[in-house]
């Protein structure tokens, strides 16, 4: 009997390599992600998330490296392998003038599985919308079908190619809850974004591609290290020069400040706590001046 713990790898990359053309575009990546695991690839616009999701799917061949998704690796994988996985990619689908519940009662029959399609409407908020003509209906709601399709099958693996692109607020944290109740039923995500607070929700880890690799991967709130959220004070000195400091002690360096200014606030004083959005950003433009240095 095989038992399914939460730490099983359904994906397990070592050493991907990916080229078009001239052009190196993964250069060695690893991954793995748990059952349950929510995982967020970030990363630049072409750095390479879409085309390692497609390589995970078995849409696109990879030059080199293992690949492993449910214990298949991609390329030779068996027809019913793919009734396992479920997928949102960039774009939204030419849905024609079909309704969402007939486009997703069609679906159902393709898995041995499926959910139930009324559910699966409710799940992405798209109940008032079932019996209308897919294509009138706004970006936003042809992305919420978009979402239905790719999780009424139950699949055990789920990929997300930046699938709130379009959302309003409150769709987007109707999907969050949606996908961690998903998560909590042992799905595991691989999810694209470049909302890094969507990253923040989400992910139980989250990983940097840019220059080819992974250059960093930790839970959001860890990510880049204690260092990187050390708090930064920002301010403009007597001279008018802007200056900034990064201190695990904020308060006494405003104090020292303004008791150095005679009692008066510095100008433009401003403290900041860094943000995953910060963080990355940091990251990608490390990795950007050491791929100067290196060049
Ligand atoms: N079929 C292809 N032939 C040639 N080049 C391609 C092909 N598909 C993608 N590329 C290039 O490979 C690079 C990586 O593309 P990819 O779509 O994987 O990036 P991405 O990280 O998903 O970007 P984005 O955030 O903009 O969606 C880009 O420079 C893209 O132009």
């Amino acid at each position: 009997m095989t038992i399914t713990t939460n730490t099983e790898a359904v994906v397990r990359v070592r050493g991907l390599k990916k080229h078009y053309g001239e052009r190196e575009i993964l250069r060695g990546v690893d991954l793995d992600i748990a059952a349950g695991e929510t995982y967020a690839l970030l990363g630049p616009n072409g750095a390479g998330k879409s085309t390692t999701i497609e390589i995970l799917e078995g849409l696109r061949r990879r030059d080199s490296g293992e690949v492993m998704v449910l214990g298949e690796d991609p390329l030779i994988a068996p027809r019913k392998w793919k009734s396992r996985l479920g997928f949102v990619s960039q774009g939204t689908g030419d849905f024609g003038p079909n309704t969402p519940r007939e486009l997703l009662r069609h679906f159902a029959t393709i898995y041995p599985n499926p959910r139930n399609v009324d559910e699966v409407l409710d799940l992405v908020g798209l109940t008032a919308q079932a019996g209308l003509r897919a294509n009138k209906m706004s970006g936003g709601q042809q992305r919420r079908l978009d979402v239905a399709l790719g999780i009424v099958g139950r699949p055990e693996m789920l990929f997300l190619d930046e699938p709130t692109t379009g959302f309003d607020p409150e769709a987007r944290h109707q999907f969050w809850d949606m996908l961690r109740g998903l998560a909590s039923d042992g799905t595991a995500i691989l999810l694209t974004t470049h909302y890094l607070d969507e990253a923040a929700q989400l992910a139980n880890r989250v990983g940097v591609l840019t220059g080819g690799r992974i250059v960093a991967e930790a839970p959001p709130a860890e990510l880049g290290g204690p260092e990187a959220r050390t708090p930064l004070v920002s301010w403009v000195d007597n001279a008018g020069e802007q200056r900034e400091q990064r201190t695990d002690e904020p308060a006494r360096l405003v104090a020292e400040l303004v008791a150095a200014s005679g009692g008066t606030e510095p100008r433009n004083l401003e403290v900041k706590r860094p943000v995953l959005e910060d963080i990355y950003l940091d990251l990608i433009a490390q990795d950007a001046a050491l791929e100067g240095v290196n060049a």
